[in-house]
């Protein structure tokens, strides 16, 4: 079980006699055969704490371990990566530049090519390796990324914002592939926008802002923290919910409404007034959404 951990992680920026604390004392841990989502807004500090975790940007203050232990240079070249700014060489052929990149990691000449070459065909590249990456939409150029990180069977992966810009069907061959590393036991960090995605996608996840992380663990417990609403749909028009005391309506649209309730007190109020206009549908309790945690944590 090897996980990478990361402990009272600091990074500070200083310029022109200002400082700033871009990332403040973070900790948490991807858990090896895990997906770990890193989300925050614009700023958040993902970026900077995944350059931390890869050694490209100097840690301020706190450490990153793998597998117990401070992580080593020798660890972090077994790490898949794919950096914010990319980073192939446009002019170069894609399969030329893949295979050189698998066999820095270590793999024989023979088998990065049949690595590679498969990974293309799983991405639906297979028949564009003579191409050079700036020929290809930014699209497949992301995939080619992706092919790029995936390389050599690395012993943890670290991917900033790797679904961005894919489509579906990308996607999904995306997250088929990372469940494959999952498998062998490797931990997994990618930082996404996509909260449905990393809902769908993920076992565990991280909720930065600011610097700080403000909520982790896995998605079912990290819903149980959130907000619990009710979902009311009468036969008449539910306007009316709004004057009722202790019930915050969220949505209210024609016979249907979304609310938050304050108490057991405001629900039964809430449902006699409702019944004194006519027949209840239905009232429910709704389960958050991830999209609504993030919201109420990153508020
Ligand atoms: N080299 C740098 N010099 C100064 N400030 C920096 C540097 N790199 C990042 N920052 C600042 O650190 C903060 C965190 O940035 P970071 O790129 O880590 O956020 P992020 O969560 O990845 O955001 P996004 O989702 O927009 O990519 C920002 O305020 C950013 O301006």
């Amino acid at each position: 079980m090897s996980d990478l951990e990361v402990r009272d992680l600091t990074r500070v920026f200083a310029s022109g006699g200002t400082s700033r604390r871009a990332v403040d004392g973070i900790s948490f841990t991807a858990a090896s055969g895990l997906l770990t989502g890193f989300v925050g807004g614009n700023g958040a500090g993902k970026t900077t704490t995944m350059r931390m975790i890869m050694g490209v940007l100097a840690i301020t203050e706190g450490e990153v371990l793998f597998d117990g232990a401070p992580v080593t240079r020798a660890d972090r070249r077994q790490f898949g990566y794919m950096p914010e700014e990319r980073g192939l060489y446009p002019k170069q052929p894609v399969l030329d530049q893949l295979v050189y990149l698998a066999r820095l990691r270590g793999v024989a000449a023979g088998a990065a090519r049949r690595e590679v070459l498969e990974h293309l065909d799983r991405l639906g590249l297979a028949d564009r390796g003579k191409e050079h990456v700036e020929k290809l939409s930014l699209g497949n150029q992301q995939r080619v990324q992706i092919v790029a990180a995936l390389m050599g069977q690395p012993k943890a992966l670290v991917l900033d914002e790797p679904f961005s810009g894919l489509d579906p069907a990308a996607v999904d061959a995306m997250g088929d592939l990372l469940r494959e590393h999952t498998r062998r036991g490797v931990p997994v960090l990618f930082s996404s926008h996509q909260l449905d995605l990393v809902e769908r996608l993920c076992e565990r996840l991280v909720i930065l802002g600011g610097g700080t992380v403000l909520a982790g663990g896995t998605p079912d417990e990290l819903r149980s923290q959130g907000t619990l609403r009710h979902r009311l749909v009468l036969s008449g028009d539910a306007g009316f919910v709004r004057a009722v005391p202790g019930v915050r309506a969220v949505d209210v649209d024609g016979p249907s409404a979304l609310l938050e309730l304050d108490d057991d007190a405001a629900a039964a109020r809430l449902l006699s007034a409702a019944l004194e206009r006519g027949s209840v549908h239905e009232f429910s309790p709704v389960r958050p959404t991830l999209a609504q945690i993030y919201r109420e944590v990153t508020a």
